[in-house]
Protein backbone atom coordinates (compact mmCIF):
# COMPACT_ATOMS: atom_id res chain seq x y z
CA UNK A 1 0.00 0.00 0.00
CA UNK A 2 1.34 3.67 -1.20
CA UNK A 3 2.18 5.88 1.88
CA UNK A 4 2.77 9.39 2.17
CA UNK A 5 6.26 10.03 4.79
CA UNK A 6 7.74 13.04 5.89
CA UNK A 7 11.25 12.93 6.10
CA UNK A 8 12.37 16.15 8.36
CA UNK A 9 14.77 17.74 10.40
CA UNK A 10 16.91 20.89 10.95
CA UNK A 11 18.94 22.16 7.94
CA UNK A 12 22.02 20.37 6.51
CA UNK A 13 20.74 17.25 8.37
CA UNK A 14 21.38 15.23 4.59
CA UNK A 15 17.37 15.23 3.88
CA UNK A 16 18.46 16.33 0.09
CA UNK A 17 21.12 13.55 0.08
CA UNK A 18 18.36 10.79 0.88
CA UNK A 19 15.95 12.53 -1.31
CA UNK A 20 18.38 11.63 -4.09
CA UNK A 21 19.28 8.25 -2.83
CA UNK A 22 15.98 7.35 -2.66
CA UNK A 23 15.01 8.16 -5.93
CA UNK A 24 18.28 6.58 -7.27
CA UNK A 25 16.83 3.31 -5.18
CA UNK A 26 13.37 3.28 -6.84
CA UNK A 27 14.70 3.95 -10.49
CA UNK A 28 17.34 1.11 -10.42
CA UNK A 29 14.64 -1.32 -9.58
CA UNK A 30 12.66 -0.23 -12.35
CA UNK A 31 9.96 1.84 -10.73
CA UNK A 32 9.09 5.28 -12.60
CA UNK A 33 8.84 8.72 -10.34
CA UNK A 34 9.12 12.43 -10.42
CA UNK A 35 11.66 14.60 -8.75
CA UNK A 36 10.19 17.91 -7.59
CA UNK A 37 11.70 20.73 -5.53
CA UNK A 38 10.82 24.60 -4.73
CA UNK A 39 13.64 27.08 -3.91
CA UNK A 40 16.63 24.55 -3.61
CA UNK A 41 19.72 26.66 -3.06
CA UNK A 42 21.42 25.78 -6.76
CA UNK A 43 18.70 27.67 -8.78
CA UNK A 44 15.58 26.45 -10.21
CA UNK A 45 14.42 23.06 -11.35
CA UNK A 46 16.90 21.33 -9.29
CA UNK A 47 17.33 18.99 -6.49
CA UNK A 48 21.14 19.97 -4.79
CA UNK A 49 22.56 18.19 -1.57
CA UNK A 50 25.97 19.41 -0.36
CA UNK A 51 27.48 16.24 -0.84
CA UNK A 52 28.08 17.39 -4.18
CA UNK A 53 25.15 15.40 -6.13
CA UNK A 54 22.41 17.26 -7.60
CA UNK A 55 19.76 16.32 -10.21
CA UNK A 56 17.03 17.89 -12.50
CA UNK A 57 14.13 18.49 -11.15
CA UNK A 58 10.67 19.71 -11.48
CA UNK A 59 10.23 23.00 -9.80
CA UNK A 60 6.91 23.38 -8.06
CA UNK A 61 5.34 26.64 -8.46
CA UNK A 62 2.20 28.16 -6.45
CA UNK A 63 -0.15 27.18 -9.23
CA UNK A 64 1.35 23.23 -9.82
CA UNK A 65 -1.80 21.10 -9.27
CA UNK A 66 0.36 17.44 -7.99
CA UNK A 67 -3.61 15.81 -8.82
CA UNK A 68 -3.66 16.98 -12.41
CA UNK A 69 0.04 16.33 -12.69
CA UNK A 70 0.12 12.54 -12.23
CA UNK A 71 -3.60 12.32 -14.37
CA UNK A 72 -1.49 14.10 -17.05
CA UNK A 73 1.71 11.31 -16.84
CA UNK A 74 -0.90 8.74 -16.62
CA UNK A 75 -2.67 9.93 -19.39
CA UNK A 76 0.24 10.39 -21.95
CA UNK A 77 1.49 6.71 -20.89
CA UNK A 78 3.65 7.37 -18.32
CA UNK A 79 2.22 6.27 -15.34
CA UNK A 80 3.91 7.69 -11.91
CA UNK A 81 4.88 4.82 -9.43
CA UNK A 82 6.35 7.58 -6.70
CA UNK A 83 7.23 11.34 -6.46
CA UNK A 84 10.30 12.68 -4.68
CA UNK A 85 9.23 16.38 -3.28
CA UNK A 86 12.20 18.41 -1.79
CA UNK A 87 11.99 21.44 0.55
CA UNK A 88 8.56 20.28 0.26
CA UNK A 89 8.38 23.10 3.69
CA UNK A 90 7.57 25.71 0.87
CA UNK A 91 4.74 23.61 -0.42
CA UNK A 92 1.12 25.00 0.09
CA UNK A 93 -0.65 23.45 2.31
CA UNK A 94 -3.42 22.20 -0.17
CA UNK A 95 -1.09 20.81 -2.77
CA UNK A 96 -0.14 18.79 0.61
CA UNK A 97 -3.49 17.78 0.43
CA UNK A 98 -3.20 17.26 -3.01
CA UNK A 99 -0.23 14.47 -2.63
CA UNK A 100 -2.19 12.57 -0.08
CA UNK A 101 -5.04 12.07 -2.12
CA UNK A 102 -2.55 10.56 -4.57
CA UNK A 103 -1.25 8.41 -2.56
CA UNK A 104 -4.70 7.34 -1.43
CA UNK A 105 -6.25 7.09 -4.60
CA UNK A 106 -3.81 6.57 -7.40
CA UNK A 107 -1.70 3.75 -5.04
CA UNK A 108 1.39 6.55 -6.03
CA UNK A 109 4.20 6.74 -2.93
CA UNK A 110 4.95 10.27 -1.71
CA UNK A 111 8.70 10.76 0.02
CA UNK A 112 8.29 14.64 0.72
CA UNK A 113 11.87 16.32 2.46
CA UNK A 114 11.77 19.38 4.38
CA UNK A 115 12.60 21.24 7.40
CA UNK A 116 9.65 21.00 9.79
CA UNK A 117 10.20 25.47 11.46
CA UNK A 118 11.24 28.42 10.74
CA UNK A 119 13.70 30.48 12.16
CA UNK A 120 11.19 31.68 15.16
CA UNK A 121 10.48 27.92 15.44
CA UNK A 122 7.03 28.33 13.66
CA UNK A 123 6.09 24.97 11.70
CA UNK A 124 6.07 26.13 7.98
CA UNK A 125 2.50 25.76 6.46
CA UNK A 126 3.42 22.69 4.08
CA UNK A 127 5.74 21.22 7.20
CA UNK A 128 2.63 21.87 9.21
CA UNK A 129 0.04 20.18 6.96
CA UNK A 130 2.48 17.12 6.05
CA UNK A 131 2.68 16.51 9.62
CA UNK A 132 -0.82 16.27 10.25
CA UNK A 133 -1.49 14.16 7.07
CA UNK A 134 1.57 11.77 6.87
CA UNK A 135 1.48 8.02 7.39
CA UNK A 136 4.71 8.64 9.03
CA UNK A 137 7.33 10.64 10.41
CA UNK A 138 10.95 10.24 9.43
CA UNK A 139 13.76 12.28 11.45
CA UNK A 140 16.78 11.63 9.96
CA UNK A 141 19.53 9.39 11.07
CA UNK A 142 22.67 11.82 10.92
CA UNK A 143 22.42 14.23 13.50
CA UNK A 144 23.46 17.81 12.89
CA UNK A 145 25.32 19.51 15.89
CA UNK A 146 24.93 22.84 17.49
CA UNK A 147 27.90 24.32 18.15
CA UNK A 148 28.55 22.86 21.60
CA UNK A 149 28.16 19.67 20.55
CA UNK A 150 24.29 18.56 21.26
CA UNK A 151 22.32 17.72 18.47
CA UNK A 152 20.89 20.30 16.24
CA UNK A 153 16.79 20.89 16.78
CA UNK A 154 16.38 24.40 15.55
CA UNK A 155 17.66 26.54 12.66
CA UNK A 156 18.84 30.53 13.04
CA UNK A 157 19.11 33.04 10.68
CA UNK A 158 22.30 34.73 11.29
CA UNK A 159 22.97 38.23 9.52
CA UNK A 160 26.40 39.71 10.29
CA UNK A 161 27.30 36.86 13.48
CA UNK A 162 24.03 37.65 14.77
CA UNK A 163 20.75 36.09 15.34
CA UNK A 164 17.64 37.53 14.04
CA UNK A 165 13.82 37.05 15.22
CA UNK A 166 12.33 39.16 12.59
CA UNK A 167 11.53 39.34 8.71
CA UNK A 168 10.12 36.98 5.97
CA UNK A 169 9.51 33.36 6.29
CA UNK A 170 11.22 32.46 3.34
CA UNK A 171 14.89 33.66 2.59
CA UNK A 172 16.93 31.03 0.64
CA UNK A 173 19.53 30.59 1.97
CA UNK A 174 22.84 28.39 3.19
CA UNK A 175 24.61 27.48 6.33
CA UNK A 176 27.56 29.02 7.34
CA UNK A 177 30.34 29.46 5.18
CA UNK A 178 29.46 31.63 2.67
CA UNK A 179 29.61 35.77 2.10
CA UNK A 180 28.98 37.03 5.86
CA UNK A 181 27.12 40.20 4.63
CA UNK A 182 23.99 38.23 3.29
CA UNK A 183 21.58 36.15 5.27
CA UNK A 184 22.97 32.62 6.16
CA UNK A 185 21.38 30.08 8.62
CA UNK A 186 22.98 27.89 11.45
CA UNK A 187 21.68 25.20 13.41
CA UNK A 188 21.67 24.93 16.93
CA UNK A 189 20.19 22.94 20.23
CA UNK A 190 17.11 24.46 21.40
CA UNK A 191 18.76 25.63 24.31
CA UNK A 192 21.49 28.10 22.48
CA UNK A 193 18.15 28.93 19.83
CA UNK A 194 16.54 30.47 22.98
CA UNK A 195 19.30 32.23 23.87
CA UNK A 196 20.19 33.42 20.45
CA UNK A 197 23.83 32.04 21.04
CA UNK A 198 25.44 31.68 17.42
CA UNK A 199 28.87 30.31 17.41
CA UNK A 200 29.83 33.75 16.78
CA UNK A 201 28.40 34.85 19.85
CA UNK A 202 30.08 32.26 21.86
CA UNK A 203 33.62 32.99 20.55
CA UNK A 204 33.12 36.53 21.69
CA UNK A 205 32.08 35.88 25.25
CA UNK A 206 34.65 32.91 25.04
CA UNK A 207 37.18 33.69 23.06
CA UNK A 208 39.76 30.84 23.62
CA UNK A 209 38.94 28.69 20.98
CA UNK A 210 40.54 26.15 22.51
CA UNK A 211 37.16 26.10 24.43
CA UNK A 212 35.30 25.50 21.51
CA UNK A 213 33.52 23.33 20.13
CA UNK A 214 32.97 22.43 23.72
CA UNK A 215 30.11 24.09 25.87
CA UNK A 216 30.86 24.74 29.15
CA UNK A 217 27.77 23.09 30.57
CA UNK A 218 28.51 20.03 28.97
CA UNK A 219 32.51 20.02 29.99
CA UNK A 220 32.63 22.54 33.02
CA UNK A 221 36.03 23.82 33.60
CA UNK A 222 37.04 23.22 37.43
CA UNK A 223 35.81 26.65 39.12
CA UNK A 224 34.27 28.49 35.85
CA UNK A 225 30.58 28.80 35.80
CA UNK A 226 28.93 27.99 32.79
CA UNK A 227 28.59 31.06 30.29
CA UNK A 228 26.48 30.20 27.77
N1 LIG B 1 32.60 17.44 2.68
C1 LIG B 1 31.70 16.62 3.22
N2 LIG B 1 32.05 15.38 3.60
C2 LIG B 1 31.15 14.53 4.15
N3 LIG B 1 29.88 14.84 4.37
C3 LIG B 1 29.49 16.06 4.02
C4 LIG B 1 30.35 17.01 3.43
N4 LIG B 1 29.66 18.15 3.20
C5 LIG B 1 28.41 17.91 3.63
N5 LIG B 1 28.31 16.65 4.13
C6 LIG B 1 27.12 15.99 4.70
O1 LIG B 1 25.99 16.43 4.00
C7 LIG B 1 24.97 16.79 4.93
C8 LIG B 1 24.11 17.83 4.29
O2 LIG B 1 23.41 17.19 3.23
P1 LIG B 1 22.19 17.86 2.49
O3 LIG B 1 21.49 16.73 1.77
O4 LIG B 1 22.67 18.98 1.64
O5 LIG B 1 21.33 18.41 3.72
P2 LIG B 1 19.87 19.02 3.80
O6 LIG B 1 19.15 18.75 2.51
O7 LIG B 1 19.23 18.34 4.97
O8 LIG B 1 20.03 20.48 4.07
C9 LIG B 1 25.74 17.25 6.16
O9 LIG B 1 25.01 17.06 7.36
C10 LIG B 1 26.94 16.32 6.15
O10 LIG B 1 26.60 15.12 6.83
C1 LIG C 1 15.14 28.22 8.70
C2 LIG C 1 14.69 28.76 7.38
C3 LIG C 1 15.21 28.28 6.21
N1 LIG C 1 14.81 28.80 5.03
C4 LIG C 1 15.38 28.27 3.77
C5 LIG C 1 16.87 28.22 3.71
C6 LIG C 1 17.14 27.11 2.71
O1 LIG C 1 17.10 27.68 1.41
C7 LIG C 1 15.95 26.17 2.92
C8 LIG C 1 16.31 24.92 3.69
O2 LIG C 1 17.10 24.12 2.87
P1 LIG C 1 17.96 22.85 3.43
O3 LIG C 1 18.16 22.02 2.19
O4 LIG C 1 17.11 22.15 4.45
O5 LIG C 1 19.23 23.37 4.00
O6 LIG C 1 14.99 26.91 3.65
C9 LIG C 1 13.85 29.78 4.98
O7 LIG C 1 13.46 30.23 3.91
N2 LIG C 1 13.34 30.28 6.14
C10 LIG C 1 13.72 29.82 7.35
O8 LIG C 1 13.23 30.32 8.37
Amino acid sequence: MAELVFFSGTMDCGKSTLALQMDHNHRARGRSGLVLTKHDRAGEAVLSSRLGLSRDALEVTDELDFWDLVVQQATHGRPIQYLICDEAQFYLPEQVDQLARIVDECDIDVYAFGITADFRTALFPGSQRLIELADRLEVLQVEALCWCGRRATHNARVIDGHMVVEGDQVVVGDVAGGDPSVVEYEVLCRRHHMRRMTSHAARQQSPDPDLLPFDLDLCPLPGRQPTA
